[in-house]
């Protein structure tokens, strides 16, 4: 295989990327801006925007990067991250599994059907749920600053902040989500005030960024844990291993078998359309596309994704 050069690649990308954006932002059509939340229903549906950042901190950015979103589902990768850190390993996968579900993001079938009732894995609901309830912090002040500090640092952007509207939103139409950890609680799983706990969770599900924030975190992770730009470490490797591991088996929900052939890159998505991804060892990747596939992810944004990894080749399999 004759791997392109680093250099001819990203100009290749400054060259075609506005036009591949172009290109695949005609399938937002196909698809629907999420409103079970709905606040998020008032997202631009035909935006697509991208933004690729390397090692050295250079970025190329194509169509509508600079609009804001909140991360949603994406923010589960980096909680997983801290509560890892705060807990160690033993501790946290004593409380959710390692395995996909096959099941929708937001499913609770199999915390009844297969026993000891443990969520599957961190990145569904039930388990990023469970995951809220071991961030460290002696009140949910406490543990929400945490998580919001250290998206911060790895976002290198302090302004980082919760989208008061989405958070409300939310935390008004989460029906499914409080039944799941009253169920969590209920089997002893989740420790701690249920509500206490889902504030934890929707809040980190509502915080602000753009593609830029979702490269830089995304950059740290493509760097085994330090940011390159630094030079600093914030994340120990063996856990980004693992999230890495976790967004290739189920970072796209439902969809991550079929992702995995088509892209082939660690990734995440979250229902207000935005997607992390990585090249390892060379760029962080942010991508925004609020309207959604019939699985949940942004529509556009698998499509643009696709035409990267196949024209760059940039499938890790
Ligand atoms: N898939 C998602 O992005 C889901 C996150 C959303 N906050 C929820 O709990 O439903």
């Amino acid at each position: 295989m004759n791997t392109p050069q680093a250099s001819e690649v990203w100009i290749r990308l400054q060259k075609e990327l506005p036009q591949w954006v172009e290109e695949s932002r005609a399938q937002c059509g196909e698809g629907k801006v999420a409103s079970y939340i709905p606040e998020l229903a008032k997202a631009p549906h035909r935006a697509l925007g991208i933004q690729i950042m390397n090692g050295s901190g250079a970025s190329i950015a194509a169509g509508d990067a600079a609009i804001p979103f909140t991360m949603q589902s994406i923010s589960k990768v980096f909680t997983l991250l801290l509560a890892l850190m705060d807990n160690g390993e033993a501790a946290v996968f004593d409380k959710v599994g390692m395995e996909p579900t096959g099941d929708n993001f937001n499913s609770m079938l199999k915390l009844e059907l297969v026993q000891p009732g443990i969520p599957f894995n961190p990145l569904i609901n039930a388990g990023a749920i469970v995951i809220s309830s071991l961030i460290a912090g002696a009140r949910m002040e406490e543990k929400s600053d945490r998580v919001l500090q250290f998206f911060r640092k790895l976002a290198a952007n302090d302004f980082l902040e919760v989208n008061e509207a989405v958070y409300q939103s939310e935390a008004a139409s989460a029906d499914l989500n409080r039944s799941m950890a009253y169920f969590l609680k209920d089997n002893g799983v989740l420790k701690g005030k249920v509500d206490e706990v889902l504030d934890v969770y929707f809040r980190h599900c509502s915080i602000n960024v753009t593609c830029a924030d979702l490269a830089r975190m995304a950059l740290v992770l493509a760097f085994d844990g330090t940011d390159p730009i630094t030079g600093e470490r914030h994340i120990p490797r063996r856990y980004v291993q693992i999230a890495k591991t976790f967004m290739v088996t189920c970072g796209m929900y439902n969809a991550s078998g079929e992702f995995a052939i088509e892209v082939g890159m660690p990734a995440k998505s979250g229902v207000a359309g935005g997607i992390l991804t990585l090249v390892p060892g060379r760029y962080g990747i942010g991508v925004v596309g609020p309207a959604l596939n019939p699985k949940g992810n942004s529509i556009a944004g698998v499509d643009l994704l696709e035409t990267l990894s196949q024209r760059l080749d940039w499938s890790l399999f």
